[in-house]
């Protein structure tokens, strides 16, 4: 059977940033080289762009996972690894991105607009890059952070002017390949389209996009038949045709009945009330065809419908359809502000770059979240004593362990950094365990200092900060 590809879950992983490199400088006769580890290169992302000439996302149907490759590590002898390849995925025009819960998350019209749709991990720093004047030969570096990993779906809308909407076998294709160039298959039996056809029609000077949806019956608003995955289509659309069969031999249907019932889906489907529609009866080739357009046009008007009678198969009344269309179009086009040729989508980031949160938990556990804090809990090599005395620094002196005494954090507490799914859990050990008032920072009494005010603390702080933090708070490899 063929499977009909609108609707695509696309499994998106960006490459792992590389690790730091922990090394020392070797040379003849000189035995205290300095700190030479290098550092990884950043992970590829992983990237949509919109390409004019990709028109399905079959390709995604066949190979969901993809994944950009990820940086190198860095080595001795201060080399970088290198970074990752960003991994650019063509797909068609209209295509909408949504998470997994239906959130829309970005919607893709227009040449080479760009949606990343997972970023790279940040490769680690070396132990180069971390030596400063207190830490002169750092024994460790940080890790590559993990690429971002993101379950996503994609769904094609085709971005078409006119659409075409009817029962199976009403003709709808037939019409697309004699107004167009289009050449759709076209049978005598129901659901011959299973995806929309597409067709560009030139009527004077207004050139314009016909699209077919397939077959409509009773019920395809709640996705019987084919229905509702092709209504998607229809919602871009500037102008509705409702293409009547007006020689059907099912004697249970007429054109007007069947035109309720799909005004009916259309109303169940929603958001469709303000288009304009008008009515193509078809198959008027037919004698028998031809008298009940005769008998029906009044009724139709009478509700409103522009009403044309044409044939696919002789040709007829297609030109008056057509150039309808047009003006409809153009009028549509005139009143509606131009969409941009390029957007580019850049995933918003997070936004409490400099904050952290402290909470107490039901289970009595302090979680502590905030980008910098989770982010440095990832950096860090578990393994080596070193790299976990300096992430303890660094957790301090953005004031994270104030902020859990504040909180009413004890020794032996247990302390999460990181959301629920994935924390880094373990009993906290302040660094100074007086009273709360009097704690400070490692090597500092405060039962010895004259109380300063805050701001000058802060600039003291500051200023305390040794070179490797500040460049590495300033590196930012995106
Ligand atoms: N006599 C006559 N037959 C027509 C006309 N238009 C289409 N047909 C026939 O009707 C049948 C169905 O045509 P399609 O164009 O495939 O119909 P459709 O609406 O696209 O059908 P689905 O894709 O199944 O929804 C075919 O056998 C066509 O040859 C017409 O104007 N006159
Ligand atoms: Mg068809």
């Amino acid at each position: 059977m063929t499977t009909f590809v609108d609707r695509v879950e696309l499994h998106a992983a960006a490459g792992n940033g590389g690790h730091g490199c922990a090394s020392v400088h070797r040379e003849k006769f000189k035995p205290l080289g300095g700190p030479d580890g290098g550092n990884g290169g950043r992970g590829g992302d992983v990237i949509l762009v919109v390409e004019q000439s990709v028109t399905t996302l079959l390709d995604y149907h066949h190979s969901p996972h993809r994944k950009a490759t990820n940086g190198q590590p860095g080595a001795g002898d201060n080399r970088s690894g290198k970074d990752g390849q960003d991994l650019v995925l063509p797909v068609p025009d209209g295509t909408v991105v949504l998470d997994k819960a239906g959130n829309v998350l970005a919607d893709l019209v227009g040449q080479g607009t760009t949606f990343v749709a997972g970023q790279g991990g940040r490769g680690g720093l070396g132990n180069a890059a971390l030596a400063s004047a207190r830490r002169k030969a750092p024994g460790f570096a940080l890790l590559g952070e993990p690429g971002e990993s993101r379950d996503i779906v994609l769904e094609l809308k085709t971005v078409a002017d006119v659409a075409l909407v009817g029962y199976p076998s009403a003709g709808k294709s037939s019409l697309i390949s004699v107004l167009s160039a289009a050449k759709p298959k076209i049978a005598d039996y129901p659901f011959t389209t299973l995806v929309p056809n597409l067709g560009v029609v030139t009527a004077g000077s207004t050139v314009y996009t016909i699209a077919d949806v397939p077959g409509l019956i009773p019920g395809a608003s709640q996705g019987k038949g084919l229905g509702l995955e092709f209504l998607r289509h229809v919602e871009r659309c500037s102008v509705l045709v409702h293409v009547l069969d007006t020689a059907t031999l099912e004697s249970d249907r007429d054109p007007v009945s069947d035109l309720d019932m799909i005004e009916e889906e259309l109303r169940l489907y929603g958001g469709l009330e303000n288009r304009p529609r008008i009515v193509a009866l078809n198959k008027v080739d037919i004698p028998d065809g031809q008298d009940l357009a005769d008998m029906i046009r009044p009724d139709l008007e009478a509700r409103g419908y522009r009403v044309f009678e044409v044939s696919a198969i002789a040709h007829k009344g297609l030109k008056e359809l057509s150039f309808a269309l047009a003006g409809i179009i153009a009028e549509a086009r005139a009143t509606k502000p131009k969409e941009e040729a390029t957007r580019i989508v850049i995933r918003p980031r997070a936004v409490d770059d400099a904050g952290f949160t402290v909470t107490l938990e039901d289970d009595g556990i302090y979680r502590v979240r905030g980008e910098k804090p989770e982010r440095w809990v990832r950096q860090t090599d578990f393994n080596n004593d070193e790299a976990v005395g300096y992430l303890a620094d660094r957790l301090n002196r953005l004031g994270v362990e104030d902020s859990l005494m504040k909180a009413g954090a004890r020794a032996g507490d247990g302390v999460a950094i990181g959301p629920e799914e994935n924390a880094v859990v373990f009993d906290w050990e302040p660094t100074v365990t007086a009273g709360a008032e009097m704690l400070g920072r490692r090597g500092e009494d405060h039962r010895l200092e004259e109380p300063r005010p805050a701001a000058q603390r802060r600039r003291e702080r500051d200023a305390e900060r040794d070179d490797a933090e500040k460049e590495y708070d300033e590196f930012d490899p995106f």
